[in-house]
């Protein structure tokens, strides 16, 4: 007769004790790991059992097309299928503005902008449309959303967050919704949910807890508030998440109070897992246990110690991701001493049979070749055009009080274009696309801001273009007016981190030189607020923040040209100086250039 874990008309907690009763103890281990897809050979999958796949940032197999990723993830699942009791992986990836690493997705605007759509219905239905590309490519899990709480721009992370005011990132918590679907109103709370195997993908909240809170905005770096602090603005969006039974935790780089998330027995077991009751499982960050031996001994050295101070504290999956059998036989010998119990394996191993059982990977393991077509299609790319629009923020609009310079007028006879970011896709996508920071150029299909431009003003306009205007071209003459795209080149993580704020390439320079001839629209296509002098204010006749909009830039066009009006709310705090930081709304003698809540709308200036 078939084993009960086979039989999908079981209920799931029967599948999983009837499982985890059949494991040997490095098979149980082996499902804890999560490994790099360039190490998931047939031993590792098919001898050893790894319970999950990943790939970081930028590794991608082949030419990155999505038939590509499909054939991967199914070779990989039919590895696994191989193995003694045939348990399936999981294969995890970052799609967190669209199904980023691959060649032709939709690419959405990152989590800063959306936070300035303000619209958790706009959210849902983004999640909905990631779901479908990332099921494309076979792929059953995103490690999205970040709902971090940026409480400081020099964070190299604070574009991944939604906002610095946690009721904002709550009400986005919607996006696990449009991911997962929407568990039934007796789904149990804190219990990992999946609506469709088909449409849907588990989701995965991080980095928990209060990676946006560190100390000067230092990625990794130290959280230094009380508990209360800690529940109410980092940890509430949490419980949003759960409610909508979101499948998995990832924890957090960070540390509270100088103790390390990743061994943080208090955050991970007795609140999230006892207090808040999540029944998912809690994987840890790319070589996260590596660092916990840190700064007494090198990272990744005592590596034994990490395990057992990881999973003790109640990590449940290492994203180890290359030292898998050094991993194994550490955690098979920890058990075997007793120095790490049976029954905390037992639990970590039952939670990640749990969410692959609701997941219905067991019933269908591999990709479904029909939804190829709809990854980087019309439609999503409309939502992401609408998201686009939203996300806008105008920040002044004119000169004085009587006449807004925007709309612009489509009908002139000549404009001028100009600036590092008015033409480049890979800056207006941001890190995390195609490449784990970002680059520049055309490096997936999309419409960049001077294309969106062309394409919106009247045949008889001439659009001229240069990415540093010249001295020569301004003084040119005859300019109905000019815009001037300036803003970051795309980072990720660390490597975003930065004390000085200002526009890069000397933005200000070539905003200066514009402005004092020609009437001049300023955009700023960054992942936080940047640095823009009094005097520079002044100058320029409208200024919008696009924030990292991704490839739909007709989305801006839709706003400058006033077939939409501007709706985007500030969802960070645009300071006036980078010697205020950290300046939150709330705080005292909140003194800031635009606070949290600005944005103009068309009429107004
Ligand atoms: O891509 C998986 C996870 C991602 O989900 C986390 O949000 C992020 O903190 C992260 N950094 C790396 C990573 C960092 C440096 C080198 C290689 C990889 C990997 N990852």
């Amino acid at each position: 007769a078939m084993p009960p874990y086979k039989d999908a008309s079981a209920p799931v907690e029967v599948r999983v004790r009837d499982l985890l009763g059949r494991m040997t103890l490095r098979e149980k281990a082996a499902q804890m790991a999560q490994i790099e897809r360039t190490v998931a050979s047939a031993r590792a999958l098919t001898e050893l059992g790894a319970g999950s796949v990943l790939n970081g940032g930028g590794s991608a197999p082949g030419d990155r097309s999505p038939a590509c990723w499909a054939d991967m993830v199914d070779g990989m699942q039919r590895l696994a299928l191989s193995s003694r009791l045939g348990v399936p992986i999981l294969y995890g990836t970052d799609a967190v503005h669209g199904h980023n690493n691959v060649f032709g997705a939709t690419v959405f605007p990152h989590n800063v902008g959306l936070g300035a759509a303000r619209d958790p219905e706009l959210l849902r239905r983004i999640g909905e449309a990631t779901a479908l590309e990332v099921r494309a490519t076979g792929i059953q899990w995103t490690f999205a959303p970040c709902v971090a709480v940026c409480r400081d721009p020099r964070w190299g992370r604070c574009y991944e967050s939604y906002s610095e005011d946690p009721e904002m990132v709550r009400s986005l918590a919607t996006i696990v919704t449009g991911l997962q679907g929407e568990p039934p109103a007796d789904h149990p709370h804190g219990y990992p949910f999946l609506g469709s195997v088909r449409e849907k993908v588990l989701a995965c909240a991080k980095h928990f807890v209060g990676d946006g809170g560190t100390d000067r905005g230092i990625n990794e770096g130290n959280t230094i508030c009380s508990y209360d602090e800690l529940e109410d603005i980092h940890m509430a969006p949490y419980l949003d998440c759960m409610a909508q039974g979101v499948a998995t935790v990832m924890a957090s780089h960070s540390k509270w109070n100088g103790e390390r998330l990743h061994s943080c027995r208090c955050l991970l077991t007795d609140v999230l897992k006892g207090k808040l009751g999540f029944k998912g499982f809690v994987i840890s960050d790319w070589k996260g246990i590596d660092k916990i031996c840190e700064p007494r001994a090198p990272q990744g050295s005592e590596y034994r110690y990490c395990i057992a101070q990881s999973v003790n504290a109640g990590m449940d999956m290492i994203m180890i991701p290359y030292r898998f059998e050094e991993f194994l036989e550490h955690l098979v010998s920890l058990v075997e001493t007793g120095e790490i119990p049976l029954s905390r394996i037992d639990d970590a191993v039952e939670r990640i049979l749990r969410v692959k059982f609701i997941s219905g990977v067991f019933e269908h393991p591999f990709s479904d070749p029909s939804l190829l077509d709809i990854i980087g299609c019309k439609e999503h790319r409309l939502l992401a055009r609408e998201a686009v629009r939203k996300s806008m923020v105008l920040l002044k609009n004119g000169k004085n009080q009587k006449e807004p310079f925007l709309p612009l007028a489509k009908n002139v006879k000549r404009i001028l274009v100009t600036g590092t970011h008015a033409d480049d896709i890979g800056f207006q996508c941001g890190g995390w696309t195609v490449g784990w920071n970002g680059n520049s150029g055309k490096i997936t299909p999309g419409t960049s801001i001077l294309e969106a431009i062309k394409e919106s003003v009247g045949v008889q306009t001439e659009v001229v273009y240069e990415a540093c205007a010249t001295e020569a071209t301004i003084e040119s003459g005859e300019f109905s007016y000019a815009v001037v795209v300036v803003g970051e080149v795309p980072y990720s993580e660390t490597v975003g981190d930065r004390t000085d704020l200002s526009i890069p390439f000397n933005g200000s320079d070539l905003i200066t030189r514009v402005a004092c001839t020609i009437p001049t629209l300023v955009i700023v296509v960054s992942g936080r607020p940047l640095d823009i002098e009094t005097q520079v204010l002044e100058k320029i006749d409208a200024l919008v923040a696009a924030w990292l909009p991704g490839t739909e830039g007709m989305g801006i066009a839709d706003c400058l040209f006033g077939h939409q009006d501007f709706v985007g709310k500030l969802p960070v705090t645009w300071h006036r100086s980078v010697d205020q930081l950290p300046i939150n709304s709330g705080d005292a003698n909140y003194d800031p250039l635009f606070p949290v809540g600005y944005g103009l709308n068309m009429f107004q200036s």
